[in-house]
This record gives C-alpha cells, sequence and structure tokens, in this order.
C-alpha cells in the first residue's frame, strides 16, 4: 500500500512543538513539518518578526567555527544552509523571500590564521585578492574575495511562516514560562530554538548576549560588500538598503539605539567606503546575538512533572544564526526523528 498524507497510518498522530520564532525556529519548524507529515507541528513565541534578533541581522552567509565542534559537522551546516539558500537566491521566489546573491571582499589588517575559511569552498569563486586589489584598502594587507548568500529575514521569515502554515504548522503567540506547561498540553517531543531565551526557559548560564547594532543607509552605488576581517566593521548591499555596522559588546543587555555607537559604525564604514559619508540614514537598529562557546544542538531527556520528555535543543548561534539556520535545523530534524522512533511501544499508535 502506498500511503501519502492522507492515508498515512500515524497520521498527524505525533505532536512536535518548537519554541522560537527567529530564523533558527522557523527554519527547524519548517523541516520538521515538511518531513514527518504524520507529526502536527506547532512554533510558539512571544516576538516574530519585526521583532527578533534575526531581523536586525545583516544575514550575510560567512561563519566563525565554533571550538569544540567537529569542523566537518560545522562545513555540513555551512553547506546545508548555502545551498538551500543559493536554491531561493536563483529560484522566482528570490525577491518574495528576501535571498540574494552578494559579492566583495572580507579584508585584514594582519595576517588571519586561517587563509582559506572553513566555509570557502562552499562560496562560490573564492579566492585571496591580488594586490591590484588591495590598493583601495590602504590600511589591510590580506584579503579574501568571494560571493556569497544575503539573507533579508525581515522578508524571509514572513516567507517561511508561509511555507511552514502550507505544510500544516501552526503557529501560537505565546511566552513559555517553563517546559512544564508544554509538557502538560501533551507534546510528544519538544524542540528548543529560543536563542538567548534559553537562559531562562533551560537555566542554560553558558548563553550570553553579545549586543550588535547596524544602520541601513541609502547608497545603491554601492555593489560590493566590505568586510573588516575582525568583524566590527562591514558595509553589506542589501534589496532596498545597505546595511552598515557593527558591534560586539559582550555581556551588554541594551536594547536602545546608542548614538555613539552609530556615529563609530559611520566613521569606520565611511574610512573602509569613502563615499558612505554621503549617505542618507534610514534607520538604526539593536540585536542581541544568543551566543555561547559552542552552538547547543543535541537532545535530552527531562522529567517534567511524571513524564520524562525529550527536548532537541537548537539554540545559541551567536553571530552565525543565519549561516547556519537550515543546517542545524536538519540536524535537529534528525534528532526528532529518533525521539519518535525510541519512544516506548505503548505510547506509540
Ligand atoms: C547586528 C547583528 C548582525 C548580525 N548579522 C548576521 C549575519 O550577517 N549573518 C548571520 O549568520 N548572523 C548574523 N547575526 C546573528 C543572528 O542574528 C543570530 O544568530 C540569529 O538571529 C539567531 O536566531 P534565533 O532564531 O536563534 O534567535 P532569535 O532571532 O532571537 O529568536 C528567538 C526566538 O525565540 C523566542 N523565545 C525566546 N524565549 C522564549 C520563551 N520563553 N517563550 C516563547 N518564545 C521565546 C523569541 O520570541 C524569538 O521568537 C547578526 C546579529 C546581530 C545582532
Ligand atoms: O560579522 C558579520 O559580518 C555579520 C555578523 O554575522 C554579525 O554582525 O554578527
Amino acid at each position: 500500500m502506498c500511503f501519502n498524507k492522507q492515508n498515512h497510518p500515524m497520521m498527524k498522530s505525533m505532536t512536535v512543538v518548537v519554541v522560537g520564532g527567529g530564523v533558527v525556529g522557523f527554519s527547524t519548524a519548517v523541516c520538521i513539518a515538511e518531513a514527518l507529515p504524520y507529526c502536527s507541528v506547532t512554533l510558539i513565541a512571544d516576538r516574530f518578526t519585526p521583532d527578533t534578533t534575526s531581523d536586525v541581522a545583516a544575514g550575510i552567509l560567512i561563519c566563525s567555527p565554533f571550538p569544540d565542534i567537529p569542523l566537518e559537522q560545522q562545513q555540513r551546516w555551512f553547506k546545508e544552509t548555502i545551498d538551500h539558500l543559493l536554491a531561493i537566491a536563483q529560484s522566482e521566489q528570490a525577491s518574495e523571500a528576501g535571498v540574494l546573491l552578494s559579492s566583495g571582499w572580507q579584508i585584514h589588517k594582519e595576517l588571519p590564521v586561517d587563509k582559506v575559511p572553513f566555509w570557502s569552498a562552499f562560496v562560490l569563486g573564492f579566492r585571496i585578492m591580488t594586490d591590484r586589489e588591495l590598493k583601495r584598502f590602504p590600511d589591510h594587507k590580506f584579503g579574501q574575495a568571494f560571493t556569497t548568500v544575503k539573507c533579508e529575514c525581515s522578508n524571509y521569515l514572513p516567507w517561511m511562516e508561509k511555507r511552514f502554515r502550507k505544510a500544516g504548522g501552526q503557529v501560537v503567540k505565546q511566552k513559555v514560562n517553563d517546559l512544564q506547561e508544554l509538557s502538560s498540553q501533551g507534546y510528544d517531543v519538544i524542540v528548543n530554538c529560543s536563542g538567548l531565551g534559553a537562559k531562562s526557559l533551560v537555566g542554560d548560564s553558558q548563553v550570553y548576549p553579545v549586543r550588535g547594532q547596524v544602520l541601513k543607509v541609502q547608497a545603491p552605488w554601492l555593489q560590493h560588500f566590505i568586510r573588516d576581517g575582525e568583524g566590527q566593521s562591514y558595509i553589506y548591499p542589501g534589496m532596498h538598503s545597505v546595511t552598515v555596522g557593527g558591534t560586539r559588546q559582550v555581556d551588554d543587555w541594551r536594547l536602545e539605539v546608542d548614538p555613539e555607537d552609530s556615529q563609530d559604525i559611520l566613521e569606520r564604514c565611511s574610512s573602509l567606503e569613502p563615499s558612505l559619508s554621503r549617505a542618507r540614514v534610514l534607520g538604526e537598529s539593536v540585536g542581541l546575538r544568543p551566543s555561547r562557546k559552542n552552538v547547543r544542538v543535541e537532545r535530552e531527556m527531562v522529567l517534567l512533572g511524571s513524564r520524562q520528555v525529550p527536548v532537541v535543543h537548537n539554540y545559541g548561534h551567536g553571530g552565525w544564526g543565519v549561516s547556519l539556520s537550515w543546517g542545524t535545523a536538519l540536524e535537529a530534524l534528525g534528532l526528532v526523528r529518533k525521539c519518535l522512533h525510541e519512544r516506548p511501544p505503548r505510547a506509540r499508535l
């Protein structure tokens, strides 16, 4: 017999809840809802676009490695994410989804440790810049040129929400104070994509904020991104404006725009691209990167009331949540599958 969504014997017999309405939560929820038609998937969050950290992200696909996670695994996460986004960027959905190709330069004042970053094979046309190209950046002595993807979450998140609903997913706006609340609603698996919220939701003291401020400016003449290798200063042309940044303020919880930061960002970025001093500022925003020494993608059994409930964690992506969103979502999907397969036989239909 051939099973489809309608006649599958376990049709919607299992329930999964995903906490988190940012790029990690929606990617994970879409992966689960599309791959497991016999699951009823609910996404719960207290903040949605345009009010998440993901909305503040420049959304450029590059990455620094996490120290204790095998590099091959991080390569796979990056590759899966960029392949997924490249396909969207090259489809008729690109502008609605807010995903575009972006070419430019990452430049360094000193020779970087990794002249060839771990993701270099997955972006397009990665190469070391020539001396001639470096001439326009006299303070920098080394550079990398490549084409990557820019994923603008203010478009991407609504697009992903549509995709999730199309796959049968449900969306609820609500704060979850305790995982116990979800357990008492009987969910079979809880997926935690709460970013910085994991600090209180699951009591993870390893998660901390790294404050980032960016500006959107009107400078349609800029075609290429420029990123200072240390990651403090960057200029990313996008669909409707140019994102210029940034700051990396560790353990700083301030969500208000700091005018001094804006001034400093504009000065730093104008020294990389002098024409920026003519650009009109369209807006400023702040986000708190959900940082952690290592991103947490793993499952555990948690005793909630009298029940042992499988919880799959997918949070702590720091400054790389867009870059790793689809890859870590696929990893979380694999963990959800394992949880469902290992349910005690009596509990299975
Ligand atoms: C200035 C700046 C620039 C950046 N640029 C880039 C970039 O170019 N490339 C890149 O890859 N990354 C970038 N990042 C990092 C990126 O923004 C994050 O890694 C990413 O947004 C994390 O996504 P997330 O879904 O985990 O978190 P979030 O977007 O913060 O979403 C968390 C979600 O969980 C929900 N939540 C939390 N706790 C609860 C609770 N108890 N109950 C209910 N809901 C809850 C929230 O409401 C929210 O919906 C940047 C970040 C900043 C600040
Ligand atoms: O560093 C960058 O180029 C952009 C980014 O990911 C961030 O600000 O977190």
